[in-house]
């Protein structure tokens, strides 16, 4: 795959002698605390990857102090997340609907169940074309599941599909600001032209996505456009990338080419359907021990401390 090949044409360059004995991982991104550099993206449907979904997920969150962003397209409810996790941080992820209304709505809901950041992705103007989704058959959740934050409460709590529209525009998400003092974070921005507008339009954070390739065929790997998008930005708000993170080197490199954090998205799911809870634990657990294991290597104490000089082309 693209993304996870990028990756691998980019090497650590270590340092040495450097006494990096005691690591410091963690980090607050808009208030809110991570132990490590490692947030969970917002993947859709976790039900379907296990029983207790969204909930296990979150309680692997908690567990491991890091940001879980829920999707709108979670097959529990918000609030349920919230009361499964206690002490988790829940970020939310949203799809604009053009007139707002139904937003609105939503957004008040998820500052009520206690979300500290609003995501909005931006990258799904349509539905990307899946074609193994379409080889598959997947074009709908089984009966007994469904998008538990899609239902509206003002219309008998019937559950509405999930609205992409090509209609909306950077006046939408002003529009949001003026409805939530939420932070909000703009996902889906692989253009630096992009990053500053979203910068003039108010974000607290970009997230570099390219929704780990399934919306535009051919979209570059994402660790690959974040130099020339930290440039652009100059650390005028937090930058978050996700997009074939499978390994603690992994996360090093992109801190050290701009990112405050990453986000992982196949790997939480890949987790959740072999174990559960566990295998969610499981798969922060062995991020968080690559990312101190790699940072120890690279003689580098902190992960505030990475730069590009950490990191070559090889
Ligand atoms: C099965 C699946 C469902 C996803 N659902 C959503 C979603 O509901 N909202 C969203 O913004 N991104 C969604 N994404 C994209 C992820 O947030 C993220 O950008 C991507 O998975 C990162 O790449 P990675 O899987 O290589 O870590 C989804 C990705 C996958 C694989
Ligand atoms: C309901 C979908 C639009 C969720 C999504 O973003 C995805 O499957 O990538």
């Amino acid at each position: 795959m693209a993304f996870t090949s990028a990756m691998c044409r980019l090497g650590l360059r270590p340092r040495v002698l450097r006494g990096a004995v005691k690591l410091q991982t963690s980090l607050t991104l808009l208030g809110s605390r991570a132990a490590m550099p490692v947030l969970v993206a917002p993947t859709a449907f976790h039900r379907l990857a296990h029983p207790e979904g969204e909930r296990a997920t979150a309680r692997a969150v908690a567990a491991a102090e890091t940001i879980m962003i829920v999707s709108m397209a979670a097959t529990v409810a918000i609030e349920d997340v919230a009361a499964a996790a206690p002490g988790a941080e829940l970020w939310f992820q949203l799809y604009l609907e053009p007139d707002l209304v139904f937003t609105e709505q939503l957004v008040r809901r998820v500052a009520a169940a206690g979300c500290r950041g609003l995501v909005v992705t931006a990258d799904s103007p349509a539905l990307g074309r899946r074609e193994r989704d379409l080889r598959n058959g997947f074009d709908d959740l089984p009966e007994h599941l469904c998008c538990e934050n899609l239902r509206d409460r003002a219309h008998g709590d019937r559950v509405r599909p999930v609205v992409l529209s090509p209609e909306l525009m950077w006046e939408h998400l002003d529009r949001l600001r003026e409805l939530t003092e939420l932070p909000i974070v703009l996902k889906g921005v692989t253009h630096p032209a992009d990053a500053l507008l979203a910068i003039e339009h108010g974000v607290a954070a970009i997230m570099v996505s390219n929704h780990g390739g399934r919306q535009l065929d051919t979209v570059p790997a994402t660790i690959d456009l974040l130099p020339e998008i930290a440039a652009a930005v100059g650390g005028r708000v937090p930058l978050l990338l996700d997009g074939g993170i499978r390994r603690g080197t992994d996360v090093l490199k992109a801190l050290a080419l701009g990112a405050a954090a990453v986000a992982i998205g196949r790997p939480v799911l890949w987790g959740l359907a072999a174990d559960g809870e566990r295998g969610v634990t499981s798969v922060l657990g062995l991020l968080r021990a690559e990312v101190e294991h790699a940072l120890t290597l690279c003689g580098c104490a902190s992960i505030h401390d990475l730069d590009p000089e950490w990191v070559r082309p090889c």
